[in-house]
């Protein structure tokens, strides 16, 4: 079997622990060429384009990213910040916070790094830097509550891929989807509740997820049902009434059916029958990104508004809230469970004795 070439293990290193946080990805810039580096890498994934590989070549390659790659690039204009892309930034501060919370439950021994499914730092250079350094177990957390084969699916591929080249793997842990973990719901719950003790309550909640093509539901993607699920029991912890609360499918792409209904004709439609005040939250995105800052809270804000809604409030994602870092680190913990992550500085040290002497027969035969 070809193995990859890795960074070389060295004997006597104590092996350690991480959780990896896995998003989207984001451009490297908001320019056109970025765009289209990031818009080949994602739209070129299988598990993204269910379109036979030659005939989506064409199309991808002639007709989707010679154009939307310029118009792509001017939306994400509107979001950037001196930081970078909101989804990176956001994404980075939550790893850093993650481990921060970790360490302060009493895991201070578990690292964690964020890493892109498209884009940097990308998975295979991250998984690497973390084998560099040793790490022996891995929990691979994605940005994703709710599973989709398009999304978690294509997370769990790569992982996969990357190992396929390994010689030397490290323990894994895969979560698969938190689409009704009580700290999930709570974090989306206080957000929504603190927004409204701010801004006062409007006459419709709006849930809006990112869809998917209506046909790998019926193909048996679970992705339309855990959103349904995360919907119902945020509603029953804000104690909505099913006429007080929509849940609806934005950022729709091609010309195929996609889950319905559909973000924007609803708020128009909304609009149209009177709705005055709407207040749109988007359960399924962990951190703002051009989905939620661009496409609902400029571009449906303006739908809305055309259609005679009067007023439109976008409730941020849940970003960097610490109740929303304390239920990441809840999934993290009901992963990493029985490694050894809170260690003494007795058992530190015995387990660097242990590693070091194990090394002495490996140097011996011209090991590193
Ligand atoms: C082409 C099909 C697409 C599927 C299927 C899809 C599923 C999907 N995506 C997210 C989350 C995000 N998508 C984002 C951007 C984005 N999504 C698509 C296409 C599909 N997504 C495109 C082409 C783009 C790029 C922007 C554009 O040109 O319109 C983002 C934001 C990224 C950012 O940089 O801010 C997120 C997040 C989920 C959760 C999902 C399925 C469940
Ligand atoms: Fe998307
Ligand atoms: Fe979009």
């Amino acid at each position: 079997m070809p193995f990859r070439k890795e960074p070389p293990y060295i004997h006597g290193t104590v092996a350690t622990s991480a959780v990896v946080l896995v998003n989207l990805g984001t451009p490297d810039a908001p320019t056109r060429k970025a765009v289209r580096r990031y818009l080949k890498e994602f739209l070129s994934d299988p598990r993204v384009v269910e379109i036979p590989r030659l005939v989506w070549w064409f199309i991808l390659n002639l007709i989707i990213l010679p154009f939307r790659s310029g118009q792509s690039a001017s939306k994400y204009r509107t979001i950037w910040t001196r930081e970078g892309s909101p989804l990176k930034v956001h994404t980075q501060k939550q790893a850093a916070l993650l481990h921060d919370m970790l360490e302060a439950r009493g895991h201070g021994d578990v690292s964690v790094v964020m890493a892109m499914r498209y884009g940097s730092p990308s998975l295979p250079e991250v998984l690497d830097q973390l084998k560099a350094k040793n790490v022996e177990r891995i929990a691979v957390l994605p940005a994703y509550p709710q599973y989709s084969g398009t999304t978690t699916g294509s997370i769990y591929d790569a992982v996969f891929a990357h190992y396929a080249g390994v010689r030397n793997l490290p323990e894994l842990r895969m979560v698969r989807n938190y689409h009704d973990n009580e700290a999930y719901i709570t974090a989306l719950e206080e957000s929504i509740q603190s927004y409204w003790e701010a801004h006062g309550r409007g006459d419709k909640l709006v849930m809006s997820f990112h869809g998917v093509p209506k046909r790998t539901l019926l193909l048996g993607d679970p992705y339309h049902c855990e959103c349904h699920k995360t919907a119902r029991l945020l509603a029953a912890r804000l104690r909505l009434t099913p006429d007080q609360y929509v849940v609806t499918f934005q950022s729709r792409f091609g010309k195929a059916e996609w889950l319905q209904p559909y973000t924007a004709p609803t708020l128009q439609q909304l609009a149209r029958d009177g709705v005055a005040r709407v207040d749109v939250v988007c359960p399924g995105f962990t951190s703002d990104c051009l989905e939620t800052l661009e496409e609902i809270s400029m571009e449906a804000k303006h739908e809305f508004e055309a259609a005679g809604g009067k007023e439109f409030n976008y409730i941020p994602c849940l970003n960097e809230s610490p109740t929303w870092i304390t239920a990441l680190a809840e999934i993290a913990e009901q992963h990493i469970i029985g490694w050894p992550t809170m260690l003494s500085q007795a058992q530190r040290d015995a387990r660097q004795l242990d590693a070091e002497a194990g090394r002495a027969n490996a140097v011996a035969l011209g090991a590193p």
